[in-house]
Protein backbone atom coordinates (compact mmCIF):
# COMPACT_ATOMS: atom_id res chain seq x y z
CA UNK A 1 0.00 0.00 0.00
CA UNK A 2 3.21 2.36 0.91
CA UNK A 3 3.91 2.72 -2.96
CA UNK A 4 0.65 3.58 -4.05
CA UNK A 5 -0.38 6.09 -1.14
CA UNK A 6 2.85 7.78 -1.82
CA UNK A 7 1.17 9.11 -5.01
CA UNK A 8 -1.04 11.27 -2.25
CA UNK A 9 2.41 13.65 -1.19
CA UNK A 10 1.84 15.88 -4.29
CA UNK A 11 -1.31 16.99 -3.11
CA UNK A 12 -0.80 17.25 0.70
CA UNK A 13 -2.24 20.43 1.15
CA UNK A 14 -5.44 18.99 0.00
CA UNK A 15 -4.98 16.25 2.53
CA UNK A 16 -4.12 18.39 5.38
CA UNK A 17 -6.97 20.86 4.60
CA UNK A 18 -9.51 18.60 4.05
CA UNK A 19 -8.23 15.87 7.56
CA UNK A 20 -8.49 20.01 9.16
CA UNK A 21 -12.12 20.10 8.16
CA UNK A 22 -13.07 16.55 9.02
CA UNK A 23 -11.22 17.21 12.69
CA UNK A 24 -13.50 20.31 12.89
CA UNK A 25 -16.49 18.18 12.25
CA UNK A 26 -15.38 15.76 14.75
CA UNK A 27 -14.87 18.21 17.21
CA UNK A 28 -18.15 19.46 17.17
CA UNK A 29 -20.04 15.92 16.73
CA UNK A 30 -17.63 15.10 20.17
CA UNK A 31 -18.97 17.89 21.76
CA UNK A 32 -22.59 18.35 21.75
CA UNK A 33 -23.66 15.14 24.09
CA UNK A 34 -21.80 17.51 26.55
CA UNK A 35 -23.90 20.37 25.32
CA UNK A 36 -26.73 18.48 25.04
CA UNK A 37 -26.27 16.97 28.91
CA UNK A 38 -25.44 20.32 30.26
CA UNK A 39 -28.77 21.77 28.59
CA UNK A 40 -30.55 18.67 30.68
CA UNK A 41 -28.66 19.10 33.57
CA UNK A 42 -28.05 22.93 34.79
CA UNK A 43 -31.12 24.29 32.39
CA UNK A 44 -34.68 21.97 31.70
CA UNK A 45 -33.56 20.04 35.59
CA UNK A 46 -32.29 23.24 36.91
CA UNK A 47 -35.20 25.20 35.32
CA UNK A 48 -32.88 27.93 34.63
CA UNK A 49 -34.28 28.86 30.67
CA UNK A 50 -31.05 31.12 29.81
CA UNK A 51 -28.62 28.08 30.26
CA UNK A 52 -30.93 26.30 27.67
CA UNK A 53 -31.25 29.42 25.69
CA UNK A 54 -27.18 30.23 25.93
CA UNK A 55 -26.51 26.47 25.12
CA UNK A 56 -28.73 25.69 22.43
CA UNK A 57 -27.79 29.13 20.38
CA UNK A 58 -23.75 27.56 20.68
CA UNK A 59 -25.42 23.90 19.57
CA UNK A 60 -26.59 25.28 16.35
CA UNK A 61 -23.71 27.82 15.61
CA UNK A 62 -20.90 24.94 16.07
CA UNK A 63 -23.20 22.58 13.64
CA UNK A 64 -23.71 24.98 11.38
CA UNK A 65 -19.83 25.24 11.03
CA UNK A 66 -19.66 21.89 10.97
CA UNK A 67 -22.00 21.37 7.72
CA UNK A 68 -20.03 24.17 6.05
CA UNK A 69 -17.09 22.63 6.92
CA UNK A 70 -17.98 18.79 5.70
CA UNK A 71 -19.21 20.53 2.49
CA UNK A 72 -15.40 22.29 1.72
CA UNK A 73 -13.84 18.82 3.37
CA UNK A 74 -15.80 17.12 0.24
CA UNK A 75 -13.95 19.48 -2.50
CA UNK A 76 -10.52 18.59 -1.66
CA UNK A 77 -11.14 14.95 -0.57
CA UNK A 78 -12.58 14.33 -4.33
CA UNK A 79 -9.46 16.56 -5.56
CA UNK A 80 -6.95 14.61 -3.62
CA UNK A 81 -8.31 11.19 -4.36
CA UNK A 82 -8.93 11.82 -8.12
CA UNK A 83 -5.68 13.51 -8.48
CA UNK A 84 -3.68 10.48 -7.23
CA UNK A 85 -5.88 8.13 -9.44
CA UNK A 86 -5.07 10.41 -12.43
CA UNK A 87 -1.06 10.18 -11.64
CA UNK A 88 -1.16 6.50 -11.02
CA UNK A 89 -3.01 5.91 -14.43
CA UNK A 90 -0.18 8.04 -15.74
CA UNK A 91 2.57 6.29 -13.80
CA UNK A 92 1.02 2.90 -15.02
CA UNK A 93 1.06 3.71 -18.25
CA UNK A 94 4.49 4.92 -18.40
CA UNK A 95 6.15 1.76 -16.93
CA UNK A 96 4.19 -0.22 -19.42
CA UNK A 97 5.37 1.54 -22.08
CA UNK A 98 8.73 1.27 -20.78
CA UNK A 99 9.12 -2.03 -20.03
CA UNK A 100 10.96 -4.45 -21.33
CA UNK A 101 8.39 -7.04 -23.16
CA UNK A 102 9.96 -10.04 -21.15
CA UNK A 103 8.50 -8.50 -17.81
CA UNK A 104 5.12 -6.88 -19.57
CA UNK A 105 4.27 -10.99 -20.67
CA UNK A 106 4.13 -11.82 -17.24
CA UNK A 107 0.54 -10.07 -17.30
CA UNK A 108 -2.44 -10.64 -19.30
CA UNK A 109 -3.51 -7.49 -21.40
CA UNK A 110 -6.93 -7.83 -19.69
CA UNK A 111 -5.82 -7.50 -16.63
CA UNK A 112 -3.70 -4.28 -17.36
CA UNK A 113 -6.54 -2.42 -18.52
CA UNK A 114 -8.13 -3.78 -15.20
CA UNK A 115 -5.59 -2.37 -13.09
CA UNK A 116 -5.08 0.81 -14.68
CA UNK A 117 -9.15 1.38 -14.28
CA UNK A 118 -10.88 -0.52 -11.97
CA UNK A 119 -8.25 -0.74 -9.29
CA UNK A 120 -6.78 2.66 -9.89
CA UNK A 121 -10.79 4.11 -9.48
CA UNK A 122 -10.65 1.71 -6.12
CA UNK A 123 -7.46 3.74 -4.43
CA UNK A 124 -9.22 6.99 -5.46
CA UNK A 125 -12.62 6.09 -3.77
CA UNK A 126 -10.50 4.86 -1.16
CA UNK A 127 -8.48 8.27 -0.31
CA UNK A 128 -11.98 10.25 -1.00
CA UNK A 129 -13.63 7.96 1.79
CA UNK A 130 -10.57 8.28 3.96
CA UNK A 131 -10.24 12.04 4.04
CA UNK A 132 -13.96 12.25 4.30
CA UNK A 133 -15.17 9.70 6.61
CA UNK A 134 -12.72 7.14 7.61
CA UNK A 135 -11.02 8.48 9.40
CA UNK A 136 -13.54 10.14 11.20
CA UNK A 137 -14.76 6.71 12.46
CA UNK A 138 -12.24 5.78 14.67
CA UNK A 139 -11.50 8.96 16.08
CA UNK A 140 -15.14 9.44 17.05
CA UNK A 141 -15.14 5.91 18.72
CA UNK A 142 -11.63 6.46 20.46
CA UNK A 143 -12.91 10.33 21.44
CA UNK A 144 -16.54 9.49 22.24
CA UNK A 145 -15.03 6.98 24.62
CA UNK A 146 -12.87 9.38 26.25
CA UNK A 147 -15.58 12.19 26.78
CA UNK A 148 -17.18 9.20 28.17
CA UNK A 149 -15.11 8.34 30.86
CA UNK A 150 -14.99 12.48 31.32
CA UNK A 151 -18.24 12.71 32.05
CA UNK A 152 -18.93 9.16 34.31
CA UNK A 153 -15.72 6.86 34.94
CA UNK A 154 -18.18 3.88 36.06
CA UNK A 155 -20.77 4.17 33.29
CA UNK A 156 -18.19 4.13 30.49
CA UNK A 157 -16.45 0.84 32.16
CA UNK A 158 -19.07 -0.59 29.53
CA UNK A 159 -17.22 0.60 26.89
CA UNK A 160 -13.73 -0.58 28.55
CA UNK A 161 -15.25 -4.56 27.72
CA UNK A 162 -16.86 -3.80 24.33
CA UNK A 163 -14.25 -1.79 22.57
CA UNK A 164 -11.10 -4.43 21.97
CA UNK A 165 -13.94 -7.28 21.25
CA UNK A 166 -14.70 -4.39 19.00
CA UNK A 167 -11.07 -3.79 17.39
CA UNK A 168 -10.55 -7.82 17.50
CA UNK A 169 -13.54 -8.34 15.10
CA UNK A 170 -12.45 -5.74 12.70
CA UNK A 171 -8.83 -6.35 12.19
CA UNK A 172 -10.05 -10.31 11.69
CA UNK A 173 -12.66 -9.57 9.22
CA UNK A 174 -10.40 -6.85 7.50
CA UNK A 175 -7.13 -9.34 7.08
CA UNK A 176 -9.71 -11.83 5.40
CA UNK A 177 -11.70 -9.39 3.41
CA UNK A 178 -8.43 -8.70 2.07
CA UNK A 179 -7.90 -11.85 0.65
CA UNK A 180 -11.18 -12.40 -1.14
CA UNK A 181 -11.24 -9.18 -2.80
CA UNK A 182 -8.15 -9.70 -4.12
CA UNK A 183 -9.56 -13.09 -5.59
CA UNK A 184 -12.64 -10.73 -6.92
CA UNK A 185 -10.31 -8.85 -8.63
CA UNK A 186 -8.73 -11.75 -10.70
CA UNK A 187 -12.39 -13.19 -11.49
CA UNK A 188 -12.53 -9.70 -12.77
CA UNK A 189 -9.75 -9.48 -14.60
CA UNK A 190 -10.69 -13.31 -15.89
CA UNK A 191 -14.05 -12.14 -17.60
CA UNK A 192 -12.60 -8.90 -18.53
CA UNK A 193 -9.86 -11.46 -20.72
CA UNK A 194 -13.23 -13.85 -21.86
CA UNK A 195 -15.07 -10.52 -23.34
CA UNK A 196 -12.35 -9.18 -24.87
CA UNK A 197 -10.88 -12.20 -27.10
CA UNK A 198 -14.54 -13.02 -27.74
CA UNK A 199 -14.99 -9.47 -29.36
CA UNK A 200 -12.20 -9.37 -30.75
CA UNK A 201 -12.18 -12.94 -32.89
CA UNK A 202 -16.36 -12.56 -32.78
CA UNK A 203 -16.25 -13.27 -36.98
CA UNK A 204 -13.90 -16.74 -36.43
CA UNK A 205 -16.90 -17.48 -33.64
CA UNK A 206 -19.82 -17.14 -35.84
CA UNK A 207 -17.94 -18.55 -38.93
CA UNK A 208 -16.78 -22.03 -36.90
CA UNK A 209 -20.22 -21.55 -34.98
CA UNK A 210 -18.90 -22.15 -31.17
CA UNK A 211 -21.38 -19.08 -29.75
CA UNK A 212 -22.50 -21.71 -27.77
CA UNK A 213 -18.73 -22.74 -26.64
CA UNK A 214 -17.76 -19.01 -26.29
CA UNK A 215 -21.27 -18.56 -23.98
CA UNK A 216 -20.15 -21.44 -21.95
CA UNK A 217 -17.08 -20.09 -21.28
CA UNK A 218 -18.16 -16.88 -20.25
CA UNK A 219 -20.84 -17.86 -18.21
CA UNK A 220 -18.58 -19.97 -15.89
CA UNK A 221 -16.30 -17.11 -15.48
CA UNK A 222 -18.85 -14.85 -15.13
CA UNK A 223 -20.78 -16.91 -11.93
CA UNK A 224 -17.19 -17.53 -10.60
CA UNK A 225 -16.89 -13.42 -10.18
CA UNK A 226 -20.37 -13.71 -8.41
CA UNK A 227 -19.72 -16.61 -6.12
CA UNK A 228 -16.37 -14.71 -5.35
CA UNK A 229 -17.71 -11.29 -4.75
CA UNK A 230 -21.23 -13.24 -3.01
CA UNK A 231 -18.31 -14.77 -0.75
CA UNK A 232 -16.79 -11.41 -0.08
CA UNK A 233 -19.90 -9.71 0.83
CA UNK A 234 -21.10 -11.70 2.83
CA UNK A 235 -18.02 -11.96 4.95
CA UNK A 236 -18.64 -7.92 5.71
CA UNK A 237 -22.45 -8.09 5.88
CA UNK A 238 -21.87 -10.19 9.27
CA UNK A 239 -19.35 -7.54 10.37
CA UNK A 240 -22.30 -4.97 10.63
CA UNK A 241 -24.45 -7.07 12.58
CA UNK A 242 -21.45 -8.40 15.09
CA UNK A 243 -20.89 -4.55 15.84
CA UNK A 244 -24.82 -3.78 16.36
CA UNK A 245 -24.77 -6.42 18.54
CA UNK A 246 -21.90 -5.69 20.66
CA UNK A 247 -23.21 -1.54 20.73
CA UNK A 248 -26.77 -2.65 21.78
CA UNK A 249 -25.72 -4.49 24.18
CA UNK A 250 -23.52 -1.73 25.69
CA UNK A 251 -26.13 0.63 25.27
CA UNK A 252 -28.78 -1.49 27.11
CA UNK A 253 -25.65 -1.93 30.29
CA UNK A 254 -25.15 1.49 30.17
CA UNK A 255 -29.08 2.42 31.00
CA UNK A 256 -28.82 -0.72 33.30
CA UNK A 257 -25.91 0.67 35.80
CA UNK A 258 -27.07 4.26 35.14
CA UNK A 259 -30.37 3.63 36.74
CA UNK A 260 -28.23 2.23 39.73
CA UNK A 261 -26.16 4.97 39.84
CA UNK A 262 -28.70 7.35 39.48
CA UNK A 263 -30.85 6.11 42.77
CA UNK A 264 -27.34 5.90 44.88
CA UNK A 265 -26.77 9.59 43.24
CA UNK A 266 -23.58 8.83 41.60
CA UNK A 267 -25.03 10.23 38.44
CA UNK A 268 -27.02 12.42 37.08
CA UNK A 269 -29.91 12.24 33.94
CA UNK A 270 -27.84 14.05 31.56
CA UNK A 271 -24.96 12.39 32.11
CA UNK A 272 -26.80 9.13 31.48
CA UNK A 273 -28.13 10.50 28.54
CA UNK A 274 -24.93 11.90 27.05
CA UNK A 275 -23.34 8.67 27.49
CA UNK A 276 -26.07 6.80 25.73
CA UNK A 277 -25.59 9.45 22.89
CA UNK A 278 -21.97 8.55 22.66
CA UNK A 279 -22.62 5.13 22.40
CA UNK A 280 -25.36 5.86 19.54
CA UNK A 281 -22.60 8.12 17.70
CA UNK A 282 -20.28 5.20 18.12
CA UNK A 283 -22.79 2.47 16.62
CA UNK A 284 -22.96 4.85 13.86
CA UNK A 285 -19.39 5.52 13.36
CA UNK A 286 -18.86 1.85 13.60
CA UNK A 287 -21.56 1.28 10.96
CA UNK A 288 -19.50 3.40 8.86
CA UNK A 289 -16.35 1.43 9.69
CA UNK A 290 -17.44 -1.60 8.57
CA UNK A 291 -18.35 0.04 5.34
CA UNK A 292 -14.95 1.55 5.28
CA UNK A 293 -13.36 -2.41 5.95
CA UNK A 294 -14.75 -3.07 2.91
CA UNK A 295 -13.18 -0.10 1.27
CA UNK A 296 -9.72 -1.03 2.72
CA UNK A 297 -9.56 -4.64 2.32
CA UNK A 298 -10.62 -4.11 -1.92
CA UNK A 299 -7.88 -0.77 -1.32
CA UNK A 300 -5.62 -3.30 -0.12
CA UNK A 301 -5.84 -6.10 -3.03
CA UNK A 302 -6.24 -2.96 -5.84
CA UNK A 303 -3.16 -1.49 -4.30
CA UNK A 304 -0.88 -4.75 -4.17
CA UNK A 305 -1.85 -5.20 -7.88
CA UNK A 306 -1.00 -1.94 -8.84
CA UNK A 307 2.58 -1.93 -7.00
CA UNK A 308 2.95 -5.23 -9.24
CA UNK A 309 2.74 -3.60 -12.37
CA UNK A 310 5.10 0.06 -10.75
CA UNK A 311 7.80 -2.56 -9.47
CA UNK A 312 7.36 -5.86 -12.17
CA UNK A 313 7.47 -3.76 -15.58
CA UNK A 314 11.48 -2.86 -15.32
CA UNK A 315 11.79 0.75 -16.54
CA UNK A 316 14.77 -0.44 -18.54
CA UNK A 317 14.05 1.90 -21.82
CA UNK A 318 15.09 5.30 -20.56
CA UNK A 319 14.50 8.16 -22.82
CA UNK A 320 18.51 9.89 -22.93
CA UNK A 321 19.94 12.64 -23.97
CA UNK A 322 21.27 11.39 -27.16
CA UNK A 323 21.66 14.12 -29.96
CA UNK A 324 18.32 13.31 -32.21
CA UNK A 325 20.71 13.98 -35.56
CA UNK A 326 22.89 10.73 -34.80
CA UNK A 327 21.96 8.32 -37.08
CA UNK A 328 23.14 4.74 -37.73
CA UNK A 329 24.39 3.42 -41.19
CA UNK A 330 23.14 0.00 -40.71
CA UNK A 331 26.30 -2.42 -41.12
CA UNK A 332 24.51 -4.95 -39.11
CA UNK A 333 26.43 -7.98 -37.56
CA UNK A 334 25.09 -10.80 -35.53
CA UNK A 335 27.75 -12.38 -33.20
CA UNK A 336 27.07 -15.79 -31.72
CA UNK A 337 23.43 -14.96 -30.87
CA UNK A 338 21.22 -17.12 -28.41
CA UNK A 339 18.29 -16.32 -27.04
CA UNK A 340 15.25 -17.57 -25.39
CA UNK A 341 12.50 -15.83 -24.05
CA UNK A 342 12.76 -17.15 -20.67
CA UNK A 343 14.67 -18.79 -18.25
CA UNK A 344 13.29 -22.04 -18.53
CA UNK A 345 12.39 -21.68 -21.75
CA UNK A 346 13.83 -23.63 -24.77
CA UNK A 347 16.37 -21.73 -26.79
CA UNK A 348 14.97 -19.81 -29.68
CA UNK A 349 18.25 -19.11 -31.34
CA UNK A 350 21.18 -20.65 -30.86
CA UNK A 351 24.61 -19.29 -32.10
CA UNK A 352 23.47 -17.08 -34.79
CA UNK A 353 25.93 -15.05 -36.91
CA UNK A 354 26.08 -13.29 -39.68
CA UNK A 355 26.86 -9.88 -41.42
CA UNK A 356 24.50 -7.68 -43.54
CA UNK A 357 26.31 -4.48 -45.24
CA UNK A 358 24.99 -1.30 -44.89
CA UNK A 359 22.07 -1.02 -48.04
CA UNK A 360 21.98 -4.80 -48.58
CA UNK A 361 18.70 -6.25 -48.97
CA UNK A 362 18.19 -9.92 -46.89
CA UNK A 363 15.70 -12.54 -46.66
CA UNK A 364 15.19 -14.69 -44.04
CA UNK A 365 13.57 -18.25 -45.21
CA UNK A 366 12.68 -20.65 -42.56
CA UNK A 367 9.87 -22.87 -41.16
CA UNK A 368 7.34 -21.61 -38.98
CA UNK A 369 8.15 -21.60 -35.72
CA UNK A 370 11.94 -21.64 -36.36
CA UNK A 371 13.08 -18.28 -34.72
CA UNK A 372 12.44 -15.62 -37.69
CA UNK A 373 10.47 -12.94 -36.09
CA UNK A 374 12.84 -13.49 -32.70
CA UNK A 375 15.46 -12.89 -34.45
CA UNK A 376 14.52 -9.66 -36.21
CA UNK A 377 13.09 -8.09 -32.67
CA UNK A 378 16.13 -8.38 -31.11
CA UNK A 379 17.46 -5.79 -33.28
CA UNK A 380 14.85 -2.91 -31.67
CA UNK A 381 15.93 -4.57 -28.33
CA UNK A 382 12.34 -5.66 -27.63
CA UNK A 383 13.76 -8.57 -26.35
CA UNK A 384 17.71 -9.21 -25.24
CA UNK A 385 19.90 -12.25 -25.79
CA UNK A 386 21.19 -13.91 -23.42
CA UNK A 387 24.00 -14.82 -25.51
CA UNK A 388 26.39 -13.01 -28.32
CA UNK A 389 26.15 -9.57 -29.49
CA UNK A 390 24.37 -7.54 -32.01
CA UNK A 391 26.42 -4.50 -33.78
CA UNK A 392 25.39 -2.01 -35.39
CA UNK A 393 28.20 -0.33 -37.33
CA UNK A 394 30.83 -2.42 -35.09
CA UNK A 395 28.64 -0.64 -31.78
CA UNK A 396 27.15 -3.37 -29.56
CA UNK A 397 23.04 -2.45 -29.57
CA UNK A 398 22.84 -2.38 -25.89
CA UNK A 399 25.73 0.56 -25.74
CA UNK A 400 23.38 2.68 -28.34
CA UNK A 401 21.17 4.78 -27.31
CA UNK A 402 17.42 3.39 -27.06
CA UNK A 403 16.02 6.47 -28.65
CA UNK A 404 18.77 6.85 -31.59
CA UNK A 405 18.87 2.71 -32.12
CA UNK A 406 14.43 2.78 -32.68
CA UNK A 407 14.39 6.13 -34.79
CA UNK A 408 16.72 4.48 -37.47
CA UNK A 409 14.22 1.18 -37.75
CA UNK A 410 11.26 1.22 -40.04
CA UNK A 411 9.55 -1.76 -38.42
CA UNK A 412 6.58 -3.73 -39.91
CA UNK A 413 5.59 -6.27 -37.50
CA UNK A 414 4.01 -9.15 -38.47
CA UNK A 415 0.65 -8.66 -37.19
CA UNK A 416 -0.67 -5.52 -38.63
CA UNK A 417 -1.81 -3.25 -35.93
CA UNK A 418 -3.31 0.18 -37.18
CA UNK A 419 -4.93 3.04 -35.15
CA UNK A 420 -7.95 4.22 -35.06
CA UNK A 421 -8.11 7.88 -36.79
CA UNK A 422 -7.68 8.67 -40.89
CA UNK A 423 -5.44 6.65 -43.29
CA UNK A 424 -2.89 9.69 -43.21
CA UNK A 425 -2.95 10.01 -39.20
CA UNK A 426 -1.73 6.51 -39.48
CA UNK A 427 0.77 6.86 -41.96
CA UNK A 428 2.04 10.03 -40.47
CA UNK A 429 2.26 8.00 -36.98
CA UNK A 430 5.86 6.75 -38.23
CA UNK A 431 6.93 10.95 -39.16
CA UNK A 432 4.42 13.19 -36.89
CA UNK A 433 6.04 16.24 -38.68
CA UNK A 434 5.88 14.14 -42.05
CA UNK A 435 3.88 16.70 -44.86
CA UNK A 436 1.36 15.58 -47.38
CA UNK A 437 4.25 15.06 -49.86
CA UNK A 438 6.06 12.69 -47.74
CA UNK A 439 3.08 11.11 -47.27
CA UNK A 440 2.36 10.18 -50.38
CA UNK A 441 5.86 9.27 -51.21
CA UNK A 442 5.69 6.28 -48.79
CA UNK A 443 2.51 5.27 -49.83
CA UNK A 444 3.18 5.36 -53.29
CA UNK A 445 6.35 3.05 -52.62
CA UNK A 446 4.14 0.71 -50.40
CA UNK A 447 1.97 0.76 -53.27
CA UNK A 448 -1.06 2.15 -51.87
CA UNK A 449 -1.43 5.47 -53.04
CA UNK A 450 -4.13 4.73 -55.94
CA UNK A 451 -5.84 2.27 -53.54
CA UNK A 452 -6.38 5.59 -51.32
CA UNK A 453 -6.80 7.85 -53.97
CA UNK A 454 -9.78 6.05 -54.96
CA UNK A 455 -11.92 6.17 -51.58
CA UNK A 456 -14.09 8.76 -51.19
CA UNK A 457 -12.20 10.26 -48.50
CA UNK A 458 -8.88 9.52 -49.35
CA UNK A 459 -6.17 10.14 -47.23
CA UNK A 460 -8.93 11.55 -44.97
CA UNK A 461 -10.79 8.12 -44.85
CA UNK A 462 -11.36 6.93 -41.29
CA UNK A 463 -9.80 3.51 -40.42
CA UNK A 464 -12.52 1.40 -38.14
CA UNK A 465 -11.17 -0.10 -35.15
CA UNK A 466 -8.27 -2.27 -35.77
CA UNK A 467 -8.63 -1.36 -39.94
CA UNK A 468 -11.83 -3.51 -40.24
CA UNK A 469 -12.70 -1.53 -43.10
CA UNK A 470 -9.78 -2.43 -44.94
CA UNK A 471 -8.67 -5.65 -46.67
CA UNK A 472 -5.41 -8.10 -45.05
CA UNK A 473 -3.07 -6.61 -48.25
CA UNK A 474 -4.42 -2.96 -47.96
CA UNK A 475 -3.70 -2.75 -44.09
CA UNK A 476 -0.20 -4.45 -44.52
CA UNK A 477 0.43 -1.73 -47.58
CA UNK A 478 0.22 0.89 -45.03
CA UNK A 479 1.93 -0.14 -42.27
CA UNK A 480 4.54 -0.55 -44.64
CA UNK A 481 4.09 2.96 -45.52
CA UNK A 482 3.83 4.01 -42.05
CA UNK A 483 7.91 2.67 -41.48
CA UNK A 484 8.88 4.05 -44.85
CA UNK A 485 8.25 7.75 -43.82
CA UNK A 486 10.18 7.50 -41.45
CA UNK A 487 12.97 6.67 -44.08
CA UNK A 488 14.85 4.23 -42.10
CA UNK A 489 18.21 3.45 -42.01
CA UNK A 490 17.43 -0.17 -41.55
CA UNK A 491 14.09 -2.02 -42.35
CA UNK A 492 12.38 -4.83 -40.96
CA UNK A 493 9.73 -6.37 -42.43
CA UNK A 494 7.97 -9.29 -40.37
CA UNK A 495 6.49 -11.45 -43.63
CA UNK A 496 4.87 -8.10 -44.31
CA UNK A 497 4.44 -8.69 -47.87
CA UNK A 498 2.44 -11.99 -47.08
CA UNK A 499 -0.70 -10.67 -48.40
CA UNK A 500 0.15 -9.09 -51.34
CA UNK A 501 -0.39 -10.57 -54.78
CA UNK A 502 2.71 -11.11 -56.96
CA UNK A 503 2.78 -8.23 -59.15
CA UNK A 504 2.11 -5.88 -56.12
CA UNK A 505 5.32 -7.09 -54.19
CA UNK A 506 7.10 -7.27 -57.37
CA UNK A 507 6.56 -3.49 -57.44
CA UNK A 508 6.92 -2.87 -53.82
CA UNK A 509 10.26 -4.47 -54.04
CA UNK A 510 11.55 -2.08 -57.10
CA UNK A 511 9.89 1.01 -55.27
CA UNK A 512 12.82 -0.22 -52.01
CA UNK A 513 15.31 0.35 -54.27
CA UNK A 514 14.51 4.37 -53.87
CA UNK A 515 15.31 3.67 -50.23
CA UNK A 516 19.20 3.65 -48.97
CA UNK A 517 18.22 1.26 -46.12
CA UNK A 518 19.54 -2.19 -44.57
CA UNK A 519 16.48 -4.47 -45.46
CA UNK A 520 15.81 -7.93 -43.73
CA UNK A 521 11.97 -9.11 -44.52
CA UNK A 522 11.04 -12.27 -43.42
CA UNK A 523 9.27 -14.49 -46.49
CA UNK A 524 7.77 -17.23 -47.03
CA UNK A 525 7.85 -17.16 -50.61
CA UNK A 526 11.14 -18.21 -52.69
CA UNK A 527 9.93 -15.57 -55.39
CA UNK A 528 10.65 -13.21 -53.00
CA UNK A 529 13.16 -13.99 -51.64
CA UNK A 530 15.15 -14.91 -55.03
CA UNK A 531 15.27 -11.31 -55.71
CA UNK A 532 16.94 -10.08 -52.48
CA UNK A 533 20.65 -9.95 -51.96
CA UNK A 534 21.40 -12.81 -49.78
CA UNK A 535 18.82 -15.44 -48.08
CA UNK A 536 19.68 -16.98 -44.71
CA UNK A 537 17.98 -19.99 -44.16
CA UNK A 538 17.20 -20.79 -40.25
CA UNK A 539 15.78 -23.96 -38.66
CA UNK A 540 14.88 -24.64 -35.30
CA UNK A 541 16.89 -21.80 -34.53
CA UNK A 542 20.20 -22.25 -36.15
CA UNK A 543 21.49 -20.40 -39.18
CA UNK A 544 21.75 -23.42 -41.85
CA UNK A 545 22.89 -21.59 -44.65
CA UNK A 546 23.29 -18.56 -46.14
CA UNK A 547 23.90 -16.91 -49.61
CA UNK A 548 22.27 -15.53 -52.93
CA UNK A 549 19.61 -18.00 -54.67
CA UNK A 550 21.94 -19.14 -57.08
CA UNK A 551 24.26 -20.51 -54.09
CA UNK A 552 21.54 -21.64 -52.40
CA UNK A 553 20.20 -23.61 -55.37
CA UNK A 554 23.52 -25.51 -55.76
CA UNK A 555 24.83 -25.83 -52.26
CA UNK A 556 21.97 -26.25 -49.93
CA UNK A 557 19.39 -29.37 -50.18
CA UNK A 558 17.21 -27.80 -47.96
CA UNK A 559 16.77 -24.98 -50.07
CA UNK A 560 16.27 -27.30 -52.80
CA UNK A 561 13.47 -28.95 -51.23
CA UNK A 562 12.12 -25.82 -50.40
CA UNK A 563 12.26 -24.89 -54.22
CA UNK A 564 10.45 -27.76 -55.72
CA UNK A 565 7.83 -27.86 -52.94
CA UNK A 566 7.10 -24.44 -54.10
CA UNK A 567 7.68 -24.57 -57.76
CA UNK A 568 7.07 -28.60 -58.71
CA UNK A 569 9.83 -31.13 -58.75
CA UNK A 570 10.23 -30.75 -62.20
CA UNK A 571 11.47 -27.25 -61.77
N1 LIG B 1 6.50 -14.16 -26.72
C1 LIG B 1 6.93 -15.41 -26.73
N2 LIG B 1 7.12 -16.09 -25.58
C2 LIG B 1 7.56 -17.36 -25.57
N3 LIG B 1 7.84 -18.05 -26.68
C3 LIG B 1 7.68 -17.45 -27.87
C4 LIG B 1 7.20 -16.09 -27.96
N4 LIG B 1 7.13 -15.77 -29.26
C5 LIG B 1 7.54 -16.85 -29.97
N5 LIG B 1 7.87 -17.85 -29.14
C6 LIG B 1 8.39 -19.17 -29.52
O1 LIG B 1 9.61 -18.96 -30.21
C7 LIG B 1 9.73 -19.81 -31.30
C8 LIG B 1 10.06 -19.02 -32.55
O2 LIG B 1 8.98 -18.15 -32.83
P1 LIG B 1 9.05 -17.07 -33.99
O3 LIG B 1 7.81 -16.29 -33.95
O4 LIG B 1 10.33 -16.36 -33.90
O5 LIG B 1 9.07 -18.01 -35.26
P2 LIG B 1 8.89 -17.64 -36.77
O6 LIG B 1 9.97 -18.37 -37.51
O7 LIG B 1 8.81 -16.17 -36.96
O8 LIG B 1 7.49 -18.32 -37.07
P3 LIG B 1 6.36 -17.86 -38.12
O9 LIG B 1 6.91 -18.04 -39.49
O10 LIG B 1 5.26 -18.84 -37.85
O11 LIG B 1 6.00 -16.48 -37.78
C9 LIG B 1 8.43 -20.59 -31.41
O12 LIG B 1 8.67 -21.87 -30.91
C10 LIG B 1 7.47 -19.86 -30.49
O13 LIG B 1 6.66 -20.76 -29.82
Amino acid sequence: MRTVFSYLKPYRLAVYVALFLMLVELAVELTAPLILARIIDDGVVAGDLNVVIFWGIILMASSLVAFLAGIVNSFYAAHAGQSTGLDLRGAMFRRIQLSSFAKLEDFATSSLIMRLTNDVTQIQNTVFMGLRIMMRAPLLIIGGVVLSFFINARLALVFAVVIPLLVLTITILMKKGALSFGWVQRRLDQVNHVTRENLMAMKLVKAFVRRGHEAKRFVTNNTQLKDQTVKALRLMEITQPVLLLLMNGSIVAVLWFGSFQLNTGNAQVGEIVAIVNYATRIMGALTVLSMIIMFLSRAKASAERIEEVLTTCDADEMVTDANPETYLRGNIKFDHVSFSYGKTEQEVLRKVSFNISSGQTIAILGATGSGKSSLLQLLPRLYTPQEGMIRIDDVDIQELDLKVLRESIGYVSQQTMLFSGTIRENISWGKPEANLNEIVRAADAAQIHETIQKLPDGYETRIGQRGVNLSGGQKQRIAIARALIREPQILLLDDSTSALDNRTEAAFLRALEQYPCTTILITQKLSTAASTDRILLLEHGELLAEGSHEELLSNSTFYQELYSSQYGKEA
